[in-house]
Order: structure tokens, then C-alpha cells, then sequence
């Protein structure tokens, strides 16, 4: 039995019944844990294993191929970062990744500092396939999340298109990951506990590689992969637009046992970096239910989505921020003493 919810996206092709059953299932689901696993979402097997097996061509390059892209080497935090190169809670993650983001011309604008996320996507040209292969998952993803947010906007008595206005051209990030496994010396942590910085997460994991674990009332809770599902999640973006009523859920990744690894393939779907995202004016029957944001002082949560994207990048990158961007770690460190 799973642990989270499962939901079947096709339910909303089934008539209107149906439609306004998986919303509701959708609403409670989002509400109560925070998380669920997506089937019926239309992603074809086929796709689904091209991507995987490039994911796993793309680790299993030599060293200096995967080098070549490393993201010390991209303002924009795309690229590789190497295994033991990224910060959770300022704990070292053990993992590896590619971080793709939109693939647009970076921008020379002052009247923000997130425009410095905007730029170019560093692409293995070991492996030219990948560009491919990954444009097509951007593109079927980008619509499912879209169907999602829709039909989240219904639940909550907004208009379906409530947040189209702020996705016209979303910010996206793919991130490629491997899980190295680890010795018994080493207490697993492959991702330390965090919330997701956007909106909403499409997590794709390689079938029978367990390690998610989802925070539910103070329990951490197995979230093992389900044949064919994505994993969804409500990111820090969307619990703001919904004044704390849909939770933005901590999770985390514990490494593989010594000899397995792990590769993983989160979604993120986030408006415009320019973007606020509307706070929706709940019905009064669900507004007595909304918990409020967060307001952890460590952690606060920007409405502007490029200002909370930076936020979460400088913080898991600090060799990029270093690198690239001395200035604004000059500024935050400023403002946070
Ligand atoms: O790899 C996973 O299963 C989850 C990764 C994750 O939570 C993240 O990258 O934000
Ligand atoms: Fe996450």
C-alpha cells in the first residue's frame, strides 16, 4: 500500500463528475500531506526511458566530459555539479546532477538581481542527444504541471486560469540526479530536508530505487517509487498563493545502500522570474482551514518567484555564488548580521 495518495490525471477527461472528484482529491491531498503519486498523466513509457537511459549514459561519462559542463563555469547555476558540490541546510548533499533550465540569452538588467539566473544551459556534447530528448520531456511536463495548477485553481473556487498570467513563460528547471551509494560509515543523506522553492514538482524516479522519505505530522514517511507515477509536490510558491492552505512539504533523500545508486528526475514548474504569483481568495468554508505561510526566519518565502529562486540557489551553490556573484553574498551576509 502506498503511503501517499494516488491520483489518475485522466479522471479529468471522464466527464464532469469525475473531473470534480479528482479535484477535490487533489485539494485534500495537497492540503493534508503535501504530496502524491500522478498516473493516467499521458507521459509515454517510451519518452520515459529514452531520458532514463540518457540520464544514465550522462553519469556514466568519464570524469572529464562531465567536467566540462560543471556549473562553477555558468552565472546561471546550469550545468554539472559534482557529487558532494551542493548544500542542503548547509549539510553537503551526496549526489551529482545537471541542473537545465529555460534555454534563453542571459540578460544585462539591473532592476533585479534573479535576471542573473537567466542565460544559457551548459549541454554535454559528449551526448548530444540529451538537448533532445530533454527539450520534448520540458515541453510534456510543462504540460501536465499546466493541467495541475488548472485544476488546483478550481478546487480553491478560483477561475482555471487564475495563474496563467504568470506561466506565460515559466521558469522550469530540470534536474538530472544521481544517488551514489554509501558505506555504512556514512550516515545516508543523499538531499538533506528541504521545501521546494516554485510552484509544483514532477518527480520522476528510476522504478524500485526507494530513498524519498516525505515529512508528515514530525514522521518521516517512505515514499518509494510506484510503477508508471510521478511523484507531485506543492512548492513554497504555491502554499504562499494559497495563504498556507496547501502545504509545501519537507522531504529529503537518503542515500542508496553501497553498491546501488539512484538516478532521479525532478520537474520544477515556476512562473516568470518578474512574476507574482496571485494569492487566491479562498471560499470562507476553506479559508477557515488555511493554516497560514510558514514564517520560518531562516527561510523566508519571496512572492516574487526570481527572488525566492535566488535565495535557494545561492544558498546550494556557494562555490557559483562565489564565483559569480561575490557581490550579492557580500549584500545578503550584510543584511543578515
Ligand atoms: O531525488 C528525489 O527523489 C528528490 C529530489 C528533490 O527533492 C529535489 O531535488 O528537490
Ligand atoms: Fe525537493
Amino acid at each position: 500500500m502506498a503511503n501517499l495518495p494516488v491520483l489518475d490525471l485522466s479522471d479529468l477527461d471522464r466527464g464532469e463528475a469525475s473531473a470534480a472528484s479528482f479535484r477535490t482529491r487533489l485539494r485534500e491531498a495537497t492540503r493534508d500531506q503535501g504530496f502524491l503519486y500522478l498516473v493516467g498523466h499521458g507521459i509515454d513509457p517510451d519518452l520515459q526511458s529514452r531520458v532514463h537511459g540518457l540520464a544514465r549514459a550522462f553519469f556514466a561519462l568519464p570524469e572529464a566530459d562531465k567536467l566540462a559542463i560543471e556549473n562553477v563555469g555558468s552565472p546561471h547555476f546550469r550545468g554539472y555539479t559534482r557529487v558532494g558540490g551542493e548544500r542542503t541546510e548547509g549539510a553537503v548533499d551526496w549526489r551529482e546532477q545537471i541542473d537545465i533550465g529555460p534555454e534563453r540569452p542571459a540578460v544585462d538588467r539591473d532592476d533585479a538581481d534573479y535576471w542573473r539566473l537567466q542565460g544559457p544551459n551548459l549541454w554535454p556534447s559528449a551526448l548530444p542527444e540529451l538537448e533532445i530528448v530533454v527539450r520534448e520531456w520540458h515541453d510534456r511536463l510543462t504540460e501536465v504541471g499546466q493541467r495541475l495548477l488548472a485544476a488546483w485553481a478550481e478546487s480553491l473556487g478560483a477561475p482555471a486560469d487564475v495563474f496563467d498570467a504568470a506561466f506565460a513563460e515559466p521558469s522550469t528547471l530540470i534536474k538530472i540526479v544521481r544517488y551514489p551509494g554509501t558505506s555504512a560509515s556514512r550516515k545516508g543523506h543523499g538531499v538533506g530536508a528541504h521545501k521546494d522553492s516554485g510552484v509544483l514538482t514532477l518527480l520522476w524516479v528510476e522504478p524500485g530505487k526507494d530513498g524519498l522519505q516525505v515529512e508528515i505530522d514530525g514522521e518521516w514517511v517512505d515514499a518509494p517509487p510506484i510503477e508508471g507515477a510521478f511523484v507531485v509536490n506543492v512548492g513554497e510558491l504555491l502554499e504562499h498563493a494559497t495563504g498556507g492552505y496547501l502545504h509545501a512539504t519537507r522531504h529529503r533523500v537518503v542515500s542508496p545502500r553501497s553498491g546501488s545508486d539512484r538516478i532521479s528526475i525532478p520537474f520544477f514548474l515556476n512562473p516568470a522570474l518578474d512574476a507574482r504569483i496571485p494569492v487566491l481568495e479562498l471560499p470562507p468554508e476553506l479559508a477557515a482551514d488555511a493554516r497560514g505561510v510558514s514564517d520560518d526566519p531562516g527561510n523566508r518565502i519571496h512572492a516574487t518567484y526570481g527572488e525566492n529562486a535566488l535565495k535557494s540557489r545561492l544558498r546550494a551553490h556557494p562555490d557559483v555564488a562565489a564565483i559569480h556573484h561575490p557581490d550579492l553574498v557580500a549584500a545578503r551576509a550584510a543584511a543578515a548580521a
